[in-house]
């Protein structure tokens, strides 16, 4: 088997490539590309890891042809074009947790250098001032710190802020009453937030409804003197309007790590009065950056070589542990899916997936999503399993999973179902204890067979010398069966057969079997 390669494209910890190359993987560190040169590269890897200097755009997608995952050595991945990668099937990963406490450190960090104003104390110290009495600073103990976003950083900003004596008051609308009461801090709404905080700190992601949370109307709501601090991201606060609350004294400073536009080379924040920046430094410590190189390249490596899925923005999580037990209910769910899309009639409406015995112990995300990528097969052969869910709700199907507790006829069992305008149809499959997945019932007829290569299938009236007239007509189109496959519902009703063929079953072929007598139904299917 061929390995993996993976490119490395931006600054990232040397122990990154070395877990690539342990795990199994080819590894390039080539940083520095500008999108044109990484364009014309990145067709040859199977993975690409990133932190935020790489801009995944939807053109570097497109030439992307082998690409499986992107992987992001850090928690925002603004710099991923998340839809294209999805609609492309690309999974995409973060590491959410590797430098959550270092970007906590350099929040709490800011808020002490704004207190006392260190940057220009020592700017002026340094420059032979002396300037003792130029520099008042205001303690923390007993302040009140605004939370906007209590996730990850900013619940560790807050429990830094409690061992510092501070009260936090946070707003978030995840944030339930019951963790806030964890977390030691007071849930308030973002209006009560700016009349009690001495400081305000942010940790929200940047979207349509945090963008400028922090705008001129707002910053006006807050407390006069009040001291900005911004890890998070640039866009969170308006810059123009805390250029002109700086300036008026209305805040009485502000400490930004993200700007708006980055690299910020001309703000025209820079200079002012109060104000600090670092040049978006919230994750750059020796710790952090080897926890993050070290979990991208483990989750990358871990999904290209085993199919495990951690971390994944766009796609259900599988561990390394339950990727090699669901591997078969993968392919069966596949097989299940691309079955009864291939003989799907009618407009569908929804898609059920049912799993019984033992499939209901397992992680039904995985499954459906394989059920969807073999059902998706009919509308293009560029699905699998990462952009299956998102091409069925582009399509508005109604997809439902339900897990059975009872045990039925078989130790384990997925059903597919689909309600189409004509009527609602299934398929059943199992595994077997040797691992390997099979068919047992095709719409209400119990009919054993392995799904694989070119197939035929028949329904014809159950009658004596039909089996025969069949395999003289295939003998003549000198098709040769592999397996045959036959169920009925009572003797004398329907039968329905499913044979695997060494080649293709030509149309004319098709034709002919369909005019045997008693023939109802006859399809050509490919696995
Ligand atoms: N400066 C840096 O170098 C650096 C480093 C790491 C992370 N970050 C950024 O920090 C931010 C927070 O990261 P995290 O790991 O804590 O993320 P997180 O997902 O754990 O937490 C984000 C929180 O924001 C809340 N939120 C969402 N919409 C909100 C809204 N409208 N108002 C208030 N709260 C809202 C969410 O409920 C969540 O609790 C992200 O933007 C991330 O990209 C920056
Ligand atoms: O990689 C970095 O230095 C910044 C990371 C940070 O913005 C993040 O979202 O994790």
């Amino acid at each position: 088997m061929t390995k993996p390669r993976v490119l490395i494209s931006d600054k990232m910890d040397p122990n990154a490539a070395k877990i690539f190359e342990e795990r199994g993987c080819d590894v390039d560190v080539i940083t520095g590309k500008t999108p044109d040169e990484l364009k014309e590269i990145i067709g040859q890897y199977d993975g690409l890891a990133i932190r935020s200097s790489s801009k995944v755009t939807k053109e570097i997608l497109e030439a992307a042809t082998n690409l499986k995952v992107v992987g992001r050595a850090g928690i925002g991945v603004d710099n991923v074009d998340i839809p294209a990668a999805s609609a492309k099937g690309v999974v995409v990963m973060n590491t959410p947790f590797g430098n959550s406490i270092t970007t906590a450190e350099h929040a709490i960090a800011l808020m002490f250098a704004l207190a006392r104003q260190i940057p220009e104390a020592n700017e002026q110290t340094q420059a032979g001032k002396w300037p003792k009495n130029d520099f008042m600073g205001v303690e923390v103990t007993g302040k009140t710190l605004g939370l906007i976003g209590a996730g990850n950083i900013g619940s560790i900003v807050a429990s830094r802020a409690l061992g510092l004596k501070m009260k936090v008051v946070a707003f978030d609308p995840f944030l339930t009453p019951e963790r806030a009461v964890e977390m030691g801090v007071e849930k308030a709404d973002l209006d009560t937030l700016f009349a009690k905080a001495d400081f305000i700190t942010l940790h929200t992601p940047l979207t349509d409804q945090t963008r400028n949370i922090l705008s001129a109307a707002n910053i006006a709501k807050c407390k006069k003197g009040v001291r900005i601090i911004n890890c998070a991201r640039g866009g969170l606060v308006d810059e123009a309007a805390l250029k002109e609350a700086l300036d008026s004294g209305h805040v009485a400073g502000a400490a930004l790590d993200v700007f708006e536009t980055e690299p910020a080379k001309d703000s025209p924040l820079f200079g002012t009065p109060n104000f600090i920046c670092t040049p978006h430094l919230g994750a750059s410590t020796n710790e952090a950056q080897v926890n993050v190189a070290l979990q991208v390249a483990e989750q990358m490596a871990d999904y290209l070589v085993n199919g495990g899925v951690t971390n994944a923005l766009n796609m259900p999580s599988l561990s390394a542990e339950e990727a090699p037990k669901l591997k078969p209910y993968m392919a069966l769910a596949q097989q299940l899916g691309s079955l009864i899309g291939q003989l799907q009639h009618g407009d569908l409406t929804q898609i059920s997936i049912e799993v019984e015995g033992a499939a209901a112990e397992l992680n039904i995300k995985p499954i459906t999503a394989a059920v969807l990528a073999g059902f998706m097969r009919r509308f293009s052969d560029a699905v699998n399993m990462v952009n299956a869910p998102y091409l069925a709700k582009e399509r508005g199907f109604d997809i439902r999973e339900v897990r059975h507790d009872r045990e039925g006829d078989y130790h384990t069992l997925v059903r597919v179902s689909v309600k189409t305008d004509i009527g609602e149809r299934s398929v059943a499959g199992t595994i077997f204890s040797n691992g390997t997945p099979r068919l047992v019932e095709l719409f209400g007829v119990k009919v054993e067979a392995d799904l694989e290569g070119n197939m035929l299938y028949i329904v014809n009236q159950d009658a004596p010398g039909f089996i025969g007239r069949l395999g003289t007509t295939l003998g003549e189109a000198d098709i040769n069966i592999g397996t045959f496959h036959l169920g009925r519902q009572e003797a004398g009703g329907v039968a329905v057969l499913l044979l695997s063929v060494d080649t293709p079953v030509p149309a004319a072929t098709l034709e002919a079997i369909h005019n045997l007598p008693g023939v109802k139904r006859a399809m050509a299917l490919r696995f």
